[in-house]
């Protein structure tokens, strides 16, 4: 996290007020992320910091445009054509070594030799639309059982393996899954594959980029639940990308909402969603399948984000802010600690003295389904 600090008051220490890193190392730290789009020449994300415990989960939300996919791009090494990382540094906790993803190894600096060793091993992904990431013209089994035996099990081993991983992303006749091509699954299968997949090289960090989205509520619900399962089991650090803070708020420990390349606010999911301390993350609980449905009273937030290089010099949310003063136009609106709270953190100059309204009632529209792992 990285807050920017408020001014001293006159004649005190100039003692950064951030919050306090946790003690445990971190199992993905990403610090002051800057992301380049159009060749270098516009910045499209600003100054981005978060740490991922083992075990933690950490959600991205904002709306389409605001840099979620680009972020996580970046930690998995997969920018696209003219996306850089112009500044920033991203690290994985865990090994004390000099193996490309170790603990002091800034991932920015690596090869793209050495992000095909990391992905895959290191770090998971799963992503929307999981049917395009599988091959058609081969039984899921295979697809998994390829990555098991690149990695030195024999045939029979990989196959052991691949349904014992099949199991345990809560699939029924893991045998028969084994044996299926992609296009005799349901949507929701084939994530659970491809979740599977991801876990397959015991990666310590999981990446979900609106893994949930394509899916029906009640799929997502389950799907959601099964991710939930898998850290609490393993120890999987999980970045959980999404629009929509009603899947965030679901399975993460902590939230940042970005907001045209910037976080806006940051903090404890639970504390966030019961009392935001920014603008846009009311605005955005207010277009969440968070609470009863006939709370939602917007389909969506009224006006768009600016694009990457279009923001004026005050606070970007200002010209869709319904709060926002004079004041707010004027001058960039550093990230603060939100007073008497221990890991919050906003960029809004009236976040103290505005009457925010959050969700504090966690009833579920999604209707929750045990899942069967
Ligand atoms: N390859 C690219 N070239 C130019 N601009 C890009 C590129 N990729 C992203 N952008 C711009 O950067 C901004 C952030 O994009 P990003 O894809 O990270 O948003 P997002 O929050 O993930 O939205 P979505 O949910 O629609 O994917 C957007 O304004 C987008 O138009």
């Amino acid at each position: 996290m990285s807050p920017t600090p408020p001014e001293p008051e006159p004649g005190r220490s100039a003692r950064p007020a951030r919050p306090a890193r946790p003690a445990r190392a971190a199992a993905l730290r990403v610090e002051g992320l800057h992301v380049t789009v159009g060749h270098g020449r516009t910045e499209a994300v600003r100054d981005v910091s978060f740490d991922i415990l083992p075990g933690e989960a950490v959600g991205l939300v904002g709306e389409s445009g605001s840099g979620k996919t680009l972020t996580c791009r970046s930690v998995l090494g997969l920018p696209s054509p003219g996306v850089a990382v112009s500044a920033g540094r991203i690290a994985l906790g865990g090994t004390a070594n000099d193996s490309p993803g170790s603990a002091d190894t800034d991932l920015v600096a690596l090869t793209d030799r050495q992000w095909q060793q990391v992905r895959g091993t290191r770090i998971g992904a799963v992503f929307q639309d999981p049917g395009s990431y599988l091959n058609p013209a081969l039984t899921v089994g295979r697809q998994l059982g390829e990555p098991l035996r690149r990695r030195g099990l024999t045939r029979a081993q990989a196959r052991r393996r691949a349904v014992e991983l099949f199991e345990a992303v809560g699939l029924h006749d893991p045998e028969r899954v084994h044996d299926s091509y992609p296009h005799e699954l349901s949507g929701g299968m084939l994530q659970r594959v491809l979740i599977a997949v991801a876990i397959s090289g015991d990666p310590q960090l999981l990446v979900a980029d609106e893994a949930t989205t394509a899916l029906d509520t009640v799929v997502q619900a389950e799907v959601l639940d099964l991710l939930g399962v898998l850290r609490d089991r393993h120890g999987l650090a999980l970045l959980l990308v999404s629009h929509d803070l009603a899947v965030v708020a679901e399975v993460c420990d902590r939230v940042l909402v970005l907001y045209a390349g910037e976080v806006v606010e940051e903090g404890p999911t639970a504390e966030v969603v019961a009392a935001p301390a920014h603008p846009y993350t009311e605005a955005l609980l207010r277009v969440a399948a968070l609470g009863r449905r006939d709370r939602r009273e917007l389909a969506v937030i009224p006006g768009r984000p600016p694009e990457p290089g279009t923001a004026g010099s005050g606070c970007r949310f200002a010209p869709r802010c319904e709060y926002a003063t004079t004041a707010c136009t004027e001058q960039a609106v550093p990230l603060t600690p939100v007073p008497r709270t221990g890991r919050r953190a906003a960029r809004c100059l009236r976040s103290a003295e505005l009457p925010l309204t959050g969700v504090r009632e966690r009833t579920d529209v999604t209707q929750r389904t045990e899942v069967p792992v």
